[in-house]
């Protein structure tokens, strides 16, 4: 029942996702639809350039500095060759794969450097303050906000970039960074290091009989120590509860010296809780080394459904009443929900199965219904069974239609495939790419709307057409997450197409009262975003915890915390920056 859980891949290939050996090929039917909805033409062939044609410049690490760092490290843990470079290069967002696959290394280190001890790690820190080389946290390298890369040469409006104040940039690869350092099946915690990825973890704890339950999509290849970076949120988080929600403790290399903090007690008054400050940091503070988490007991039975609406407002009011009814800790582990647009899609690919099950929508009178997928997990039959009862009930006095749970057991065993299929996609000049957003339950139709309006409006410009899709990914007691996709073919600037309507939607959700980011984070995507969403003096207080920490500023530059105002780089619609401007007058 756990296997695929506990299943380990090769890292990624440094065009793509993961080993492109497990890519299961889009069916013909899936291709007739992309042909039928956004015009694609499978005829077109856009292979990535080969490795030796990805232009780098000249590693700018000076032989003494690399000599440091290999004392430190060791000489075969010290990487400026072509491959690790272009290995590191960026992490799996469309822009990032783009420039990638076209040839464009601009965003590659200098080095790579993989320390195996948090001591290995603070002295590297402590070095590169000293020769000002600028250091970029890599745990999985999954970041789909621009997280990882090393900065281009220059950007900015004085010319001068996060990669040019500093003398060069190394990538810290936290690989080697894999003990379990304790498992406590009494208290129900485990500490982990960072480096550690999902299925590890998974293989970790299975022998004590504990889970993380902590699977994001990318869980195949990301880190522990990523998660707690970026407040990731897993497939069951719903259940399980995101990232934040469980970690307790982390141990955080900074160049000032190490933060511990928490991990003593379950819950503590100590203060504000500074451990929030590094859980979402993004490598801008520190180094997270290890942290402590709530794990919970491995689940025995799990039982699956899935329901049809006749439209997704009507699931979200169900999800609402279901949320409300039960209680946070009642609800399903796994609450997936799509509109009508992502139900039609994806029933359309799933071949005859799924265009039956639209076929006897229909025939009930749903034109476009909207699919809500459960999973229930634990280790008590009967109290699985009295959650999934409960849930029933409610969710058919709501209008809910109940479906073979099949659909439900279908979707899980493809629940890590679908990122290959973007690398398909981009080889015929397929756009494919996904974000994210969330709010409370009193604005979830219109941030809905809006943002589901400004991706179309975007893409669908020169004739070109767009699949826009949407699911509720998370649900809360106050609310719950939308995660978009959206597809379209390629523009003959595919990167300035990407920014505009990747510009649309954050405008839209900002404006639209959603936050800029439910789980994915801030990189750089979304940096001159979050001024609008914390304000100028709560960007002010993240600047000063880093100009304590990191006085030198040489860890991930350019990443997360926005740049001064006047100093801004242009790429906030003025709406948003009136926000930001008119916040601060508020304050002033
Ligand atoms: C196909 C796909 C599916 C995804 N699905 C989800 C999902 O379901 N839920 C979700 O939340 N996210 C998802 N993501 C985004 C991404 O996987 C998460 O943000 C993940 O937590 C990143 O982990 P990582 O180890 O790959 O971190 P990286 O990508 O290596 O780094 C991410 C950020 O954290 C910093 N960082 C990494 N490790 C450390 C450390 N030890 N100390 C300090 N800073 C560090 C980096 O500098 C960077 O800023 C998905 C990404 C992809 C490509």
């Amino acid at each position: 029942m756990n296997e695929l859980i506990a299943q380990s891949i090769r890292r990624s290939v440094w065009h793509g996702w993961g080993d492109p050996s497990a890519r299961r090929p889009l069916s013909d039917q899936g291709w007739e639809e992309l042909v039928r909805q956004v015009g694609a033409d499978r005829t077109v062939v856009n292979p990535p350039v080969p490795i030796e044609e990805v232009q780098l410049q000249p590693s700018r690490l000076d032989s003494p500095v690399l000599a440091a760092l290999a004392d430190v490290v060791g000489p075969d843990h010290v990487h400026a060759d072509r491959p690790w470079r272009v290995e590191h290069a960026g992490g799996k967002s469309y822009p990032d794969l783009h420039r990638l696959r076209t040839g464009d290394g601009s965003q590659a280190p200098d080095a790579v450097v993989v320390p195996g001890s948090a001591a290995q790690v603070a002295e590297v820190l402590r070095l590169c303050a000293e020769h000002r080389v600028a250091v970029v946290p890599f745990g999985g390298g999954t970041s789909v906000v621009g997280g990882v890369g090393a900065g281009a040469e220059v950007s900015g409006p004085d010319g001068v970039s996060a990669r040019g104040r500093h003398r060069a940039v190394i990538t810290l690869d936290l690989r080697r960074l894999t003990r379990v350092v304790a498992v406590d099946p009494t208290s129900r915690l485990a500490t982990l290091e960072a480096g550690l990825r999902g299925p590890e973890i998974e293989q970790a704890l299975h022998p004590h009989g504990l889970t993380l339950g902590h699977y994001p999509q990318s869980h195949q290849e990301a880190t522990f120590g990523g998660y707690v970076a970026t407040r990731s949120a897993g497939q069951a988080s719903t259940g399980y509860g995101r990232v934040d929600e469980i970690v307790l403790g982390a141990r955080v290399v900074t160049p000032r010296g190490e933060l511990v903090l928490g991990g003593r007690a379950p819950a503590s008054a100590a203060g504000p809780r500074l451990l929030d400050l590094v859980v979402g940091s993004e490598g801008t503070l520190g180094v997270i080394t290890e942290a402590t988490v709530r794990v919970a007991p491995l689940p025995t039975v799990k039982r699956h459904a899935a329901w049809f609406f006749p439209t997704f407002d009507a699931a979200t009011e169900a999800l609402r009443t279901l949320v409300h009814s039960v209680g946070h800790g009642g609800m399903p582990d796994v609450c997936r929900l799509s509109d009508e647009d992502e139900t039609r899609v994806n029933l359309t690919l799933a071949g005859a199965a799924g265009r039956r099950l639209l076929r006897y929508a229909a025939l009930r009178g749903t034109a476009a219904p909207s699919l809500l997928v459960l999973v229930w997990e634990g280790t008590d039959g009967g109290e699985v069974r009295h959650r999934r009862a409960v849930a029933g009930r409610i969710l058919s006095r709501c209008g809910g239609r109940r479906l073979p749970g099949e659909v439900a057991r279908a979707w899980e065993r493809t629940r890590f495939s679908g990122p290959y299929l973007r690398d398909e996609l981009m080889d015929h000049r397929v756009l494919a790419e996904t974000l994210e957003t969330a709010t409370t339950w009193d604005n979830l139709r219109s941030l809905h709307a809006a943002v589901t309006t400004a991706i179309r409006s975007a893409l669908e410009v020169e004739g070109r057409r767009a699949i826009v899709m949407c699911h509720v990914s998370h649900v809360y007691a106050a609310g719950a997450s939308l995660y978009y996709t959206f597809i379209s073919t390629e523009a003959a600037d595919p990167l300035a197409q990407w920014r505009s309507v990747k510009t649309a939607a954050c405008d839209a959700i900002v404006g639209a009262g959603g936050t800029i980011t439910h789980h994915h984070a801030v990189g750089t995507d979304h940096r001159a975003y979050l001024a609008a969403e914390i304000g100028p003096l709560g960007v002010g207080l993240l600047q000063a915890v880093k100009d304590q920490l990191d006085p030198a500023g040489i860890l991930n530059p350019g990443k997360l915390i926005p740049d001064p105002p006047g100093s801004a780089p242009d790429s906030a619609p003025d709406r948003v920056r009136d926000r930001v401007r008119d916040a601060a007058r508020a304050e002033a």
